[in-house]
């Protein structure tokens, strides 16, 4: 927690009441920067300087703070002392949430930092008589001593609207926040108050500082790194950091922008496929409600970028010029793109029996023109966040480029042996192929005793049941039974090890009709159910309930690309991607919670034309000035991992002597 936690920039609406409860003075201000500060007499108040105007200040005394839309970056301050409703929106939901952390902590976390009254009326008096004009200052850096001693003197908190215990809290919910408390590892009641998911709690690395400051500067940034580096977490604290009017967060795939939040490009875009010619893509993009979204859209944020179609790429930016009538690059809008190109590329239709959409020469989003006329700033991050041990990073360093040594070969494939089983709980196959993940899931739990338990999603909006079931993990209906083997699909607890992507078994359905699931490390979780959020194309809102399980035998690697995942088996003899066998291997934590059953250096390769553009990326990382591109190679085909050209292997040479991300 720094400085920071205590200013915060948004929209305010002030509206005061007489003593009759009639409306008086109003005040609107687009943009104002709300600070914690003391005066001499150490009491707090809230400062609104609203632009170029003079701040205003209101005493933090008998306040009620209303957050339950802090989500959306609102929330409400009712000043009972001075009769004045503070309205605040459009405020970054991340800098909001620890703004009102911080008020919350600064208001109970002192001893006396709320003198009474007699002391007060003394001091006043001494500062009077003084003749010192006043002073006020800003507050200091929350501490844990403050944190503690909030938590001590509030107790556990409700949930609801106000900074100070609720005494109206009934019975029912107090038992359901101890639960919760106890279930959730007993995170301190002021923490919790504010916190969103639990990863609120990591702190972002300098590296990832560095981006995160880029992109709320304005700038459009592309940031990559290898599998595991932090890339949709530092994602999500981008969006946290900005203000939601005017802000998209997509993907290339409904799971990755279920991750941030997000909707996927397709549905925003209003492109459809992308594969009509480009005046019918105007056209499509021209009718009201998709004019409507790119005309509001101020920043655009795209992860697993690697999967997004060249073509598809280069339509949108000129889309984005037509709707807005903008010429510059996306006709103005900020652009923050992130993934990682050695990681899957863009699916070709062809493989499903249509026409390719893009021509191999501009299969990747960076062989558009669109590219080089848009990003203006690019960081890779180095640090390896997802695997601890510095074996398998090295090697997975190693995959991620194509290159394959005699020691690595050894190693992956001593791991067939493996015994990566624990707890009743099975290995999840990792297939190439999605109908073979869906077959195993299917039969596995057809042939299990005992009678199936349907748990049935519900969804705020019935008629969007599919487009959610398109985004969200957790299916609209799951069909369970007792030694189903299941996966995680949130983070309840990040220490207890119960984290998206842990696997267990349900061991029984509980009174309440609630899977009990014992996870890998023995513990035992009554699944309740939990919510998630996705935004649509036009910025509403859609949310889902459902106990937060998935069937996990079996997954697709396609379908796996941006998790994190225990305990893998996979067979990658029928790998079709570059890429893609690092991908499965990179979702692991550790050597030791994966089994390669057949594996082979013929599974691995890299895309040359990526491996090309990573050079000339480095390279542009060193000395910051646009360079073009090297010549197009032609896409290489499974299989050429081994038999690589001699300037290919000079290419992931020169790559091998700068690794991309450095070992330590
Ligand atoms: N600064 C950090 N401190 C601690 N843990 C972090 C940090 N950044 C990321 N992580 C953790 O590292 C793991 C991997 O992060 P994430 O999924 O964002 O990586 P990624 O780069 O998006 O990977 P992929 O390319 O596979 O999508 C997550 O469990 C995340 O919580
Ligand atoms: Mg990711």
């Amino acid at each position: 927690m720094d400085l920071n936690d205590a200013v915060l920039t948004c929209a305010v609406n002030m509206q005061w009441t007489n003593s009759v409860g009639v409306t008086g003075r109003k005040l609107a201000y687009k943009t104002a920067t709300l600070r914690l500060v003391r005066n001499d007499l150490r009491e707090l108040f809230v400062e609104v300087t609203p632009e170029k105007l003079k701040p205003l200040k209101f005493k933090l005394k008998d306040l009620m703070v209303h957050k339950k839309f802090m989500a959306e970056g609102k929330a409400t301050f009712n000043f009972k002392a001075e009769s004045c409703t503070m309205y605040l929106s459009n405020a970054p939901p991340g800098t909001l949430m620890f703004f009102l952390r911080t008020i919350f902590i600064k208001m109970n976390g002192k001893e006396g930092a709320q003198p009474d009254d007699a002391t007060l009326q003394k001091k006043l008096r001494e500062h009077l008589m003084s003749g010192k004009p006043s002073s006020f200052e800003d507050v200091s850096p929350v501490t844990t001593a403050e944190m503690i001693l909030a938590r001590k003197k509030t107790g556990l908190l409700s949930k609801g609207s106000t900074t100070t215990p609720s005494p109206q809290a009934s019975k029912k919910r107090r038992f359901e926040e101890l639960r919760e408390e106890r279930d959730k590892g007993g995170l301190p009641a002021a923490k919790k108050l504010y916190q969103s998911t639990t990863d609120d709690s990591l702190k972002l690395s300098e590296e990832q500082m560095e981006v995160l400051r880029a992109c709320t500067s304005g700038k459009n940034v592309f940031f990559t790194g290898s599998a595991g580096t932090g890339k949709s977490f530092l994602l999500r604290r981008i969006i946290s950091a900005l203000p939601p009017d005017g802000t998209v967060a997509t993907a290339s795939t409904g799971v990755a922008a279920c991750l941030i939040g997000g909707t996927t490009l397709h549905a925003f875009a209003g492109i459809g496929g992308g594969d009509a010619s480009m005046q019918r893509c105007l056209d499509l993009a021209s009718r009201p409600m998709s004019a409507q979204t790119w005309r509001k859209c101020k920043r655009l944020i795209i992860d697993e970028i690697s999967m997004v179609d060249g073509q598809f790429f280069e339509k949108i930016e000129a889309v984005a010029r037509h709707i807005r009538r903008n010429d510059r690059p996306f006709g103005g809008i900020q652009l923050i793109l992130c993934g990682d190109f050695l990681q899957l590329p863009p699916v070709i239709k062809s493989d499903f029996g249509a026409a390719p959409s893009s021509t191999p020469q501009q299969r990747f989003c960076f062989q558009s023109s669109a590219w080089e006329t848009c990003i203006q700033c690019v960081y890779e991050l180095k640090q390896v966040h997802r695997q601890s041990d510095p074996e398998f990073v090295k090697i997975l360093n190693h995959l991620r480029i194509g290159h394959v040594n005699d020691t690595i070969t050894t190693r992956l494939a001593a791991t067939s042996k493996q015994k990566i089983e624990g707890n009743g709980i099975l290995a999840t196959q990792l297939c190439s192929h999605t109908n073979d993940a869906n077959s195993i899931n299917e039969s596995k739990l057809e042939n299990l005793q005992g009678d199936k338990v349907l748990f049935k999603a519900d969804d705020s909006d019935a008629s969007m049941t599919k487009q959610m079931d398109q985004q969200v993990q957790a299916p609209s209906q799951l069909y369970l039974k007792v030694n189903a083997q299941v996966m995680l699909l949130k983070n309840i607890n990040i220490a207890n090890g119960l984290v998206n992507g842990a696997r267990g078994v349900v061991v029984r359905i509980d009174k309440d009709n609630l899977p009990v699931v014992r996870f890998k490390n023995n513990q035992e979780y009554v699944c309740r159910h939990e919510k998630w959020i996705i935004k649509t194309a036009t910025g509403g809102i859609l949310t889902r309930r459902q106990v937060p399980l998935k069937l996990a035998w079996a997954f697709s690697i396609h379908k796996s690309q941006g998790l994190t995942l225990d305990c893998v088996e996979m067979s990658l003899s029928k790998v079709f991607e570059a890429g893609q066998a690092y991908v499965a291997l990179s979702r692991a934590k550790s050597l030791q919670s994966i089994r390669i059953l057949d594996f082979d250096a013929k599974q691995v390769w890299a895309n040359p034309q990526v491996l090309q553009f990573y050079k000339g990326f480095r390279r542009k990382l060193m000395d910051t000035t646009m360079i073009p591109l090297g010549p197009k190679n032609k896409d290489k085909k499974p299989g050429e991992g081994k038999s690589a050209t001699s300037a290919l292997a000079k290419l992931k040479k020169s790559l091998m002597n700068k690794p991309l991300v450095s070992i330590s």
